[in-house]
């Protein structure tokens, strides 16, 4: 069964669309189906179709918007006129509204604002959606497309999916600083560098899949880890100590989340 029916046109494919396609293609989508529209024109995968202008010869089927925020005005005019009432307009561009894609492509009676993370391109991912579509088929193909990518959640307002993309589309970059700090740590103690890099990516692999699949709290794990008077003890006394890791986590998000705010402002003005 095919992931997705009809031609599929990625408008910038750069890291996060990029990313995005591997995962389709490895989950088995035709690579036929997409065709990549970027200014450099550098090839993406075989068989997808690379092009540095748009398409004349289809209607895309769907739409994936995977430029900078910054680049909307750029794309928005020529794009707009070249989208049906049935085309589906998904747009990963952080902070940029539904109202604000509206206000420049008229035409595709359903818009999704998807926030997907770069472990999409594995099948595991985390996509927000949020779309104001009436059109329940429409929704459900672009839950079905993205659920090859990985694990999907909708949202019901803008301020809810900005909170969750801080907390999935920006954290990995979050998790590998911790990994960096993690494994420069034993470097520093005297672990040749690229073993303890190798080693806190391994750990945080089986950690993770831990936590994503335990009933137990974060916090329950940690104390299971924890013997009491022993090492994983002496090392949390250090990471709650003071201010502790939760403030610097909330002011993390918080500084994502107003970025957010700033770049849907700059699009809410066009
Ligand atoms: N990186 C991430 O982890 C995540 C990113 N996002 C969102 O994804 C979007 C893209 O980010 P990212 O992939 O990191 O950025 P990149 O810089 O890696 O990719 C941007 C892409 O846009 C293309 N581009 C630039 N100008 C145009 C144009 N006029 N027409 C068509 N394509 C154009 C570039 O083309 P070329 O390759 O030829 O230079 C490139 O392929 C952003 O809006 C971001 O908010 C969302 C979630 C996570
Ligand atoms: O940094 C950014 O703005 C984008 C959105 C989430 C991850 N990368």
């Amino acid at each position: 069964m095919t992931l997705f029916e009809g031609p599929i046109w990625l408008i910038g494919c750069g890291n996060m669309a990029g990313a995005m396609l591997e995962g389709w293609l490895r989950a088995g989508a035709d690579p036929r189906s997409f065709t990549a529209v970027r200014p450099s024109g550098k090839p993406v995968a075989d068989g997808v179709r690379v092009l540095t202008a748009l398409p004349e010869d289809e209607v895309p089927a769907l739409v994936l918007l995977g430029v900078k925020p910054q680049k909307l005005d750029e794309v928005a005019p020529s794009l707009a006129p070249a989208l049906a009432a049935e085309t589906i307009l998904v747009s990963i561009l952080a902070g940029v509204e539904l109202g604000a894609l509206r206000a420049r492509f008229p035409a595709p009676a359903t818009i999704v604002k998807a926030m997907p993370n770069l472990p999409v391109a594995l099948g595991k991912g985390v996509i927000e959606l949020l779309s104001d579509s009436t059109d329940t088929a429409a929704r459900d193909r672009v839950e079905r497309l993205m659920a090859a990518l990985g694990h999907v959640e909708w949202f019901e307002d803008e301020a809810g999916f900005n909170i969750a993309s801080g907390l999935t589309g920006a954290a990995p970059a979050f998790l590998f600083r911790f990994l960096d700090a993690l494994a420069g740590a034993a470097t520093e103690l005297g672990l040749a560098p690229d073993q303890a890099a190798r080693l806190a990516a391994r750990m945080a692999e089986g950690a993770a899949a831990l936590a994503a699949g335990s009933d137990a709290t974060p916090s329950e794990l940690a104390r299971r880890v924890a013997s009491p008077g022993g090492t994983t003890e002496a090392g949390l006394k250090v990471l709650d100590s003071g201010e502790g890791l939760k403030p610097l986590m909330l002011r993390t998000l918080d500084a994502s989340r107003r970025r957010e705010a700033e770049l849907a402002a700059v699009a809410r003005r066009g």
